[in-house]
C-alpha cells in the first residue's frame, strides 16, 4: 500500500455541533456485533425504522451495501476481515460527522478491532450492541445455510465453527435474541439511547 503524502485537512464552516443542532439529535455509531444468524440484520432493520418515525436522521450500513460495494476486494481471512472493518470504521466515522445516527450490522469478530473504532470516535459516540445467541440457535437457524456449509466443509474458516468469535466484554448494550422478541431488543436499545440523550 502507498501511503499518501503532502496531503492536508480542509475543515468545513459548519462544524458536526452545527449539524447535530439542526437535526436535533446526536449522531452515534451503533455498532451491532455477534455471529451469523445472531440477528444483528433484523434488529437493526427494525432500530432504523422505529428511529425514523421518531424523527432522527438514520442510516444502516450492513454487508449488502459494503461487501457488495466498497469492499467487494475482501474475502474471510483475519487480515480481510480486519481491513472490512476498519474501512467501515472510517465510514461510520464521517456519517458521525455529518450528524447522521449510524446503524452497523458487521459480525466484527475479533475485539481489537472493534475497540480500534471505538479509538475513533468521541467519547460516547460508539455504542456497541453485542447480539447475544448461542452457536446452537445460531446453527437452528440458519438463515443462509451457510453453518451447514461450513460443517460439511464446504466453506473454511467460518466463524464460530473453525474461526474466532470475541465476544464485547463491556458492550454498551446486550440483546439476547434466543430470550428476547425482537421488539423488546429494539426496545432496549431506543430506551439506552433516549437516556443517554442521543435522541
Ligand atoms: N467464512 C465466513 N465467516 C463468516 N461469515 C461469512 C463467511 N463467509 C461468508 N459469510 C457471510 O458473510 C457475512 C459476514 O460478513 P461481515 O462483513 O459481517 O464479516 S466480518 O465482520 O468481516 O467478519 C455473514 O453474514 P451474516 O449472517 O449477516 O453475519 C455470512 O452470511
Ligand atoms: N428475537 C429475535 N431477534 C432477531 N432475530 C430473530 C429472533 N428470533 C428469530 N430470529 C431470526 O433469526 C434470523 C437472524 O438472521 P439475521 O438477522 O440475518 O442475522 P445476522 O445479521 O446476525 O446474520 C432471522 O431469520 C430472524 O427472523
Amino acid at each position: 500500500m502507498v501511503e499518501s503524502t503532502n496531503i492536508t485537512w480542509h475543515n468545513s464552516k459548519v462544524t458536526k455541533e452545527d449539524r447535530q443542532k439542526q437535526k436535533n439529535h446526536k449522531s452515534p455509531v451503533i455498532w451491532f456485533t455477534g455471529l451469523s444468524g445472531s440477528g444483528k440484520s433484523t434488529v437493526s432493520v427494525e432500530l432504523e425504522k422505529a428511529l425514523f418515525e421518531h424523527g432522527v436522521h438514520a442510516y444502516r450500513l450492513d454487508g449488502d451495501n459494503i461487501r457488495h460495494g466498497l469492499n467487494n476486494n475482501l474475502g474471510f481471512s483475519p487480515e480481510d476481515r480486519k481491513e472490512n472493518i476498519r474501512r467501515i470504521g472510517e465510514v461510520a466515522n464521517l456519517l458521525n460527522d455529518a450528524g447522521l445516527v449510524t446503524l452497523t450490522a458487521f459480525i466484527s469478530p475479533y475485539r481489537e478491532d472493534r475497540n480500534q473504532v471505538r479509538q475513533l470516535l468521541e467519547d460516547g459516540d460508539f455504542i456497541e450492541v453485542f447480539v447475544k445467541c448461542s452457536l446452537e440457535e445460531c446453527e437452528k437457524r440458519d438463515p443462509k445455510g451457510l453453518y451447514q456449509k461450513a460443517r460439511d466443509g464446504e466453506i473454511k474458516g467460518f466463524t464460530g465453527i473453525d474461526a474466532p468469535y470475541d465476544e464485547p466484554e463491556q458492550p454498551e448494550v446486550t440483546v439476547e435474541t434466543d430470550e428476547m422478541e425482537l421488539k423488546e431488543s429494539v426496545e432496549v436499545i431506543m430506551d439506552y439511547l433516549k437516556e443517554n440523550n442521543h435522541i
